[in-house]
C-alpha cells in the first residue's frame, strides 16, 4: 500500500540532529504511555484502536442507514459542532468536485452543515433552502447537550416534521451521540430516530472514524472501507514498537515539540490544494484543543496557498520568526489540465504553454518553501500521494496519534477541554437559563 510519508529535512537547520534524538525516549515513552492506558485522560483512549476495532456488521449498518438517506434524501443536514461535524466535512470536502453544490444533476444527496455556529441569518437561509426540498438529518452531538447543534435541531426537526409529516420525518432523521445520556439520547428514543454510539472512550475532535464522521460520509458517496483501512495501516505504522526514526507520529510530535521550545510558538498547517481547507479546520481543533492548557502549547494556524500567499505571505516571509510549516502535498491532481499557448502572449504566460498547471502549483510550493526556510520558518513536509480516501485515513490517524504523543511529551492532558466551559457558562448566565441565577447576577454586576 502506498502511505503518506513525513519529511522533516527543512526543519534540519533549526533543530539538530542531537536535539531531535534527545526527544527519541520522551516521544517512545509517550508513544508506550498512550498504549499502556495509563497516562493523562486515560478514559478518553478508544480512537487509539478505533481502526482496527470498527466490525464487518458496524459498516455494513453504517452503509444500510447512508443508503437509506441518499435513496430518499435530495439533502441531508449534518448538525454539529467542532469534532462532531469538522471530520465529515474535511473528508467530504477533500473528496467531492469543488462546484458539487452547483451540480444540476447528482448522485448523492448534497450535503449541508447546521448547528455549527448561531447565525440567525444563516440558519434562515438553510431553511428557506429547504422548504421545497426532501431532506434528512444527521444529528451529531457527543454529549447530546451543546447549545449550537440543539438549536438547529429543535428547529430542523420541526421543519421536516411540517414538510414530510411526523412518520416519514423519523425515518429521515438519524442521531449520532452517547449511548444512554444526554438530551439527543433521550429524545431520540422518545421518538424512535434510527441512533448511532458514541463511545465514551472517544473525545470529539477524535471521533471521525466513528459513526460521527463515518456516516455523513458514506451518504456523501465516498467508501468509509478505504478511509479505515488507510487509518489501519497507520495504526500499525505508528504503534510503539516501531522505532523511532521510522515512526512517523512519533517524530512528528518530537520535531514540533523541539521548535516550540525553541521559541516557534506557532504553527501554520499549509496546503496547496483549496479542497484541504476544512482539513487544516479539523487539525485545528485536534491540536489547539488537546494541547492549549496550562498556560502551554503550540497555536495552531492554517493557511491555503498560493492563495493566501496574496494575504499572510509578508507575514510568514518578514514577520516575527516564531512559526514553523507544516506543509500537506498532494502529489498527484485527479484531472488534467494543461496551460494553453497563446498567439499574442500579452500576459507573457507562453513560457508556461504546455505543462500541467499542477507543475505550475509544485514549483510554487517548492519556490514557497525555500523561501520560508531562508526566511527563518522551519518546513515540515507531509506528502499524499492523491487525495483519495486510503490516504486521507492515514493522514486522520497519523495526525491522532502526533497529537497524542505531543500532548504527552508537552506534559499535558490530550484528551479534555477544560476551558471550552467558561463561555458556556457566561452564555446560560447571560441568557437567564434556569438554575444560573447567581451566575446571572454576577455577571450582570460585571456589566
Ligand atoms: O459532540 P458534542 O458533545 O456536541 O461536542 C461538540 C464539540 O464541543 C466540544 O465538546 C467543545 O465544547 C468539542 O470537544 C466537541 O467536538
Amino acid at each position: 500500500m502506498k502511505t503518506i510519508k513525513l519529511n522533516i529535512d527543512k526543519t534540519s537547520n533549526f533543530v539538530s540532529k542531537d536535539v531531535l534524538d534527545s526527544y527519541e525516549k520522551r516521544a517512545n515513552d509517550a508513544n508506550s504511555l498512550l498504549h499502556e492506558g495509563i497516562g493523562l485522560g486515560n478514559d478518553f483512549l478508544g480512537w487509539l484502536h478505533l481502526p482496527s476495532s470498527i466490525s464487518e456488521a458496524e459498516i455494513e449498518e453504517l452503509e444500510a442507514t447512508a443508503k437509506t438517506l441518499r435513496d430518499n434524501c435530495e439533502v441531508v443536514v449534518v448538525i454539529g459542532i467542532g469534532g462532531s461535524y469538522l471530520g465529515a466535512k474535511a473528508v467530504i470536502d477533500a473528496l467531492s468536485c469543488s462546484f458539487d453544490a452547483m451540480q444540476a444533476t447528482r448522485k448523492n444527496p448534497l450535503i449541508v452543515y447546521a448547528g455549527h455556529n448561531i447565525c440567525e441569518d444563516y440558519l434562515f437561509e438553510l431553511q428557506s433552502f429547504l422548504k421545497n426540498k426532501k431532506f434528512g438529518i444527521i444529528s451529531i452531538s457527543k454529549s447530546g447537550t451543546t447549545t449550537e447543534p440543539a438549536l438547529a435541531f429543535r428547529l430542523l426537526r420541526e421543519q421536516l416534521e411540517a414538510q414530510q409529516g411526523k412518520a416519514s420525518a423519523q425515518q429521515l432523521i438519524v442521531a449520532v451521540t452517547d449511548k444512554a445520556r444526554g438530551a439527543l439520547r433521550t429524545l431520540a428514543t422518545q421518538e424512535g430516530y434510527k441512533t448511532f454510539v458514541i463511545e465514551d472512550s472517544v473525545g470529539g475532535r477524535y471521533s471521525v472514524l466513528t459513526p460521527v464522521g463515518l456516516l455523513p460520509i458514506a451518504v456523501a458517496g465516498f467508501s468509509i472501507r478505504d478511509l479505515i483501512a488507510g487509518a489501519m495501516h497507520f495504526e500499525n505504522l505508528c504503534g510503539p514498537e516501531i522505532p523511532f526514526d521510522q515512526n512517523p507520529a512519533a517524530l512528528y510530535a518530537a520535531v514540533r515539540n523541539a521548535l516550540y521550545q525553541s521559541g516557534k510558538k506557532t504553527e501554520i498547517l499549509v496546503n496547496f490544494h483549496p479542497k484541504l481547507h476544512y482539513f487544516n479546520e479539523w487539525w485545528k481543533q485536534l491540536y489547539g484543543e488537546s494541547e492549549g492548557k496550562e498556560n502551554k502549547g503550540i497555536f495552531p494556524a492554517a493557511v491555503d496557498f498560493t492563495t493566501d500567499l496574496h494575504s499572510m505571505g509578508q507575514w510568514i516571509q518578514q514577520g516575527e520568526r516564531t512559526i514553523f510549516e507544516t506543509v500537506v502535498s498532494v502529489q498527484q491532481s485527479n484531472h488534467e489540465v494543461r496551460v494553453p499557448s497563446d498567439e499574442a502572449n500579452l500576459d507573457g504566460l507562453n513560457y508556461l504553454a504546455g505543462k500541467r498547471v499542477d507543475e505550475v502549483n509544485k514549483m510554487a510550493e517548492l519556490g514557497t518553501m525555500i523561501a520560508h526556510v531562508d526566511g527563518g520558518v522551519p518546513n515540515l513536509k507531509l506528502e499524499l500521494p492523491e487525495l483519495k480516501e486510503l490516504y486521507l485515513g492515514q493522514m486522520i490517524y497519523f495526525f491522532e496519534k502526533a497529537c497524542g504523543i505531543s500532548g504527552y511529551i508537552l506534559g499535558i492532558n490530550p484528551f479534555d477541554q477544560p476551558g471550552v466551559e467558561d463561555y458556556k457558562k457566561n452564555m446560560f448566565a447571560l441568557l437567564e437559563k434556569p438554575g444560573y441565577e447567581e451566575a446571572t447576577k454576577a455577571i450582570k454586576a460585571k456589566l
